[in-house]
C-alpha cells in the first residue's frame, strides 16, 4: 500500500484510542501538532482496559512519586470536565485496610502525611461506628484518603476523545496496525491505509508487546484477565451513596495474596463492586476462551473475603464482566523513548493502576514525543530498569 497523500506527514500518530493514547492525544492536540489516533476495533468498545463506569482515584500510594504525581493529576481532572461539562469525578474517600504492621500499608499512610494529603487513621471503634457494614479482625487497622473518589470511566474516555477532536485531531477506528518501519519518518501500515509520522506513540495496552515485534524489543509485561464483580446488598442501600460508603483498598486481608477493592454501588443498583487485584494469564486476542488449566480461583477469595469483611453482601457474584491489566514486574509504569528509535515512545504497563494518573502520563508522553524531558522523575519508568529481562532483537 502506498503511504497517503504527500501532505499527510503527521507530526504524531498515537497507537490506541485507551485512556493513555487518547490523552496523549489530546495534550499534542492542545500544543497545535497534527495528530492521528488508531484504534484496531470500533469506538467505545471492551476489550481492553479502559472500558467500564468506574474506577478509583486517590493520592495513597506507598510510593511518594505517585502522590506527587496526583497532585497534578486532579487539576487536569477538573479542567476536562469543564472542558466537556460533565462531571467525571465523586468524592467518596477511600478506606485502606490491612495488618497494622503491613510495610505497604505503613509506608501509604506516612507518604499521605508527609504530602499534607487530608487523611485520617480510624481506631477499630471508630469504623465500626462509622462503617458498620465493614468488620476488621484484630490487629488490623485503617484510614481514609478523603481525596480519593470515583472517576467515571466511559465518560471520560469519550470526553477525551471528542475534545481531542474538537481541538482538530483525527481518530481512525477499527483500523489495526500491522507494520511499523522506523525512521526520521515513522511509517505506519493499518488494515487500510499507509501513514507518516514524525514521532510515534505505543499506547497499545495488553497488545503492546504485539506491536514492539516489528522493533525488535519484547517487554517484560504480562497480559492479566481480571474479573470484575458485582455484589448484592442483603439490605438495599447499605453500602451505596446516601450512606458515604466509600472506595476500599483491602491490604494482603484474610490471607489474600493480592489486594482487594471496592467500590460503592453505582453502575447497577444495589450492587457493589468487589474485585481481586489479579488473574489469570491470556492473551489479549483470545480474552475470553476458557483457561485449559484451572489456576486461580478469584471468585472463591472474593467470596470468603465478603463473608468476613462485609457481611451485609451476599457472598456470591451477581454480575461478572471482564477487563484486562498489563502487568510490569515492579508494577510501576513504562514511559520511555525506544532504546534504537528516540521518535518512538512507549506508554505501557499500567499494571491495573493507571486510569487515575492518565491526565499526567499523556502530559508525559506528549511531551515525550515533542522532544521534550518531562519535568517530573523519570527513572521509576525508565525501559532500562529491566535491562535483564527485556529482549531486544536490535
Ligand atoms: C478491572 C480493572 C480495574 C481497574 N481499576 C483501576 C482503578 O480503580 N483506578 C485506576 O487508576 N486504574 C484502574 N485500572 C487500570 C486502568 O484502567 C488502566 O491502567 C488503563 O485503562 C490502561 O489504559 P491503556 O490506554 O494503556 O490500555 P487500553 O485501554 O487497553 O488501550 C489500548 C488500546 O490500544 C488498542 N490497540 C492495541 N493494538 C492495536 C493495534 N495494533 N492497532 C490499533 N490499535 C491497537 C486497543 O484496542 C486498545 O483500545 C483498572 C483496570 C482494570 C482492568
Ligand atoms: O488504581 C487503583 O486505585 C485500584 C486499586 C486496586 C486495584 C485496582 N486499581
Amino acid at each position: 500500500m502506498a503511504a497517503q497523500s504527500g501532505s499527510s506527514v503527521f507530526d504524531c500518530i498515537v497507537i490506541g484510542a485507551g485512556i493513555q493514547g487518547s490523552f496523549t492525544a489530546y495534550h499534542l492536540s492542545k500544543h497545535m501538532r497534527r495528530t492521528l489516533l488508531l484504534e484496531q476495533f470500533l469506538l467505545p468498545h471492551s476489550r481492553g482496559s479502559s472500558h467500564g463506569q468506574t474506577r478509583i482515584t486517590r493520592k495513597a500510594y506507598p510510593q511518594d512519586f505517585y502522590t506527587k504525581m496526583m497532585a497534578d493529576c486532579y487539576p487536569l481532572w477538573a479542567e476536562l470536565e469543564k472542558e466537556s461539562s460533565t462531571t467525571l469525578y465523586r468524592q467518596t474517600g477511600l478506606l485502606l485496610l490491612g495488618p497494622e504492621e503491613n510495610p505497604e500499608f505503613c509506608s501509604t499512610w506516612r507518604s499521605l502525611v508527609q504530602n499534607q494529603v487530608p487523611c485520617q487513621y480510624l481506631t477499630a471503634q471508630e469504623i465500626q461506628k462509622r462503617f458498620p457494614g465493614v468488620c476488621l479482625q484484630p490487629g488490623e487497622a485503617a484510614f481514609i484518603d478523603h481525596t480519593a473518589g470515583v472517576l467515571y470511566a466511559d465518560k471520560a474516555l469519550r470526553a477525551v476523545q471528542d475534545l481531542f477532536c474538537r481541538f482538530g485531531g483525527t481518530i481512525h477506528d477499527g483500523e489495526k496496525v500491522i507494520d511499523i518501519k522506523p525512521g526520521s519518518v515513522v511509517i505506519v501500515t493499518t488494515t487500510s491505509g499507509v501513514y507518516q509520522a514524525k514521532s510515534l506513540v505505543i499506547t497499545a495496552g495488553p497488545w503492546t508487546n504485539k506491536l514492539m515485534a516489528s522493533l525488535g524489543l519484547q517487554l517484560p509485561l504480562q497480559t492479566l484477565k481480571i474479573k470484575v464483580c458485582y455484589w448484592k446488598e442483603k439490605v438495599p442501600g447499605s453500602y451505596g451513596v446516601p450512606q458515604n460508603f466509600p472506595c476500599f483498598l483491602g491490604f494482603h486481608l484474610n490471607r489474600a495474596q493480592h489486594h482487594i477493592y471496592g467500590l460503592p454501588s453505582n453502575e447497577y443498583p444495589g450492587l457493589i463492586k468487589v474485585c481481586y487485584h489479579h488473574g489469570k494469564e491470556v492473551d489479549p486476542d483470545e480474552r475470553d476462551r476458557e483457561a485449559k488449566t484451572p489456576g486461580l480461583q478469584e471468585i472463591p477469595i472474593l467470596s470468603d473475603f465478603i463473608s468476613n469483611y462485609l457481611p451485609g453482601l451476599e457472598a456470591e457474584p451477581a454480575v461478572i464482566e471482564h477487563c484486562m491489566y498489563t502487568n510490569t514486574p515492579d508494577e510501576n509504569f513504562i514511559l520511555d523513548r525506544h532504546p534504537s528509535f528516540q521518535n518512538i515512545i512507549v506508554g505501557a504497563g499500567f499494571s491495573g493502576h493507571g486510569f487515575k494518573l492518565s491526565p499526567v502520563v499523556g502530559k508525559i508522553l506528549c511531551q515525550l514525543s515533542m522532544g521534550q524531558t518531562p519535568d517530573c522523575d523519570m527513572q521509576p519508568f525508565r525501559i532500562r530498569r529491566f535491562q535483564n529481562q527485556f529482549k531486544s532483537a536490535l
